[in-house]
């Protein structure tokens, strides 16, 4: 990520370029497209910024993610980083969650706006709005193969539900028969004002989120200095150096989506510390490991963090949930 200098940067004139911005269509994709517009309109007054809606492979697929994630990569982001290259959209607003952790050549992530909130919650039936007050053989819905796995190794008296579909119709799946209890990322809630549906905030060291849980994404053509300019204006260092040894941690276990991983990463008193996990599928292993160190080796941090796991035994349990899944 580069700085730019005041002689650096476009005329005054180019920044009112009408820029397009390109997302997918759902509540979730639209709310946190429309809170960058504001921010960008913030920083860049006199710029006109449009929004575009563009349909992906997971928007049309109607599996559930785990069977239908399969090593398509860019099952969420494909057909917006086309229509960034053909330039038919400037930026792209994704969650970094669903972004792979490399662009295709000639697409950069030129901004990462400030985290909301990494963590997963839990939204219950009444009576049931904690995890711990869950009783065996209680219900619990989610697709994410990361968020069964852990949730299976800290309660293997669960039954853990798959539970596909947009933010919305996972909550209103809840009011149905079928499950007793849903896990969701908070960053989702939040940003469609549906925090005070959150029943539990559940703790890190229970179910570890996804790398890049909460925080968004703004790619752009990697020639495209004007709206590489526009974009940095809202990029949030701490969240970005956070979220870089999250997702090199990830890279380094080659493992993209196909195998329970999650990272987290702090930065407290100048020091960054990443906590990574990965799971077997069903729960049955969790090898966990923690690096810390300078903020501005934040991708070695990660890397490194990667290496010592794989050290630990990680590689085998990659290969077992990559063969389950194919
Ligand atoms: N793939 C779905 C998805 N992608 C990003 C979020 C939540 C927002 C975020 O993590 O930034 C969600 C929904 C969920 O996991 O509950």
């Amino acid at each position: 990520m580069t700085g730019f200098g005041s002689d650096a940067g476009p005329t005054s004139s180019s920044r009112k370029r009408a820029i397009t911005i390109g997302t997918r269509g759902s509540a979730l994709a639209l709310a946190q497209t429309r809170w960058v517009v504001a921010r960008l309109k913030e920083e860049w007054p006199e710029t006109e910024f449009r929004i575009q809606t563009i349909q992906t492979h997971g928007d049309k697929d109607r599996r559930s993610l785990s069977q239908a994630v399969k090593g398509d990569k860019g099952f969420w982001v494909g057909e917006i980083e086309q229509a960034l290259l053909a330039s038919r959209i400037d930026i792209a607003v994704h969650s970094l969650k669903d972004l792979p952790t490399e662009q295709p050549e000639g697409l950069e992530v030129s901004s990462v706006p400030k985290r909301v909130d990494a963590r997963d919650v839990l939204i219950g039936k009444e009576g049931l709005k904690s995890l711990g007050a869950l009783p065996p053989g209680a219900r619990i819905g989610t697709s994410s193969i990361r968020r069964k796995a852990f949730l299976r190794a800290f309660r293997p008296d669960l039954e853990v539900k798959d539970l596909r579909g947009n933010v919305d119709s996972r909550i209103a799946a809840l009011a149905g028969d079928e499950y007793d209890a849903i896990i969701l990322a908070a960053a989702g809630l939040i940003r469609l004002d549906f925090r005070n549906r959150i029943d539990e905030f559940v703790a890190p060291d229970v179910l570890l989120p996804a790398p890049g849980q909460g925080a968004l994404a703004l790619e752009t053509r990697s020639d495209d200095d004007l709206s590489i300019e526009l974009a940095y204006a809202i990029h949030d260092r701490a969240t970005d150096d956070r979220t870089v040894a999250e997702r090199e941690f990830l890279a380094g276990l080659g493992a993209g989506c196909m195998a329970p991983v999650g990272a987290l990463a702090n930065i407290k008193g100048g020091t960054l510390t990443l906590e990574g996990w990965i799971g077997s599928l069903d729960g049955t292993t969790v090898i966990k490991a923690t690096i810390e160190g300078d903020p501005e080796e934040c991708a070695d941090l990660g890397a490194q963090l990667a290496e010592d796991m794989l050290a630990q035994g990680a590689g085998p349990l990659i290969a077992a949930a990559k063969a389950e899944l194919s």
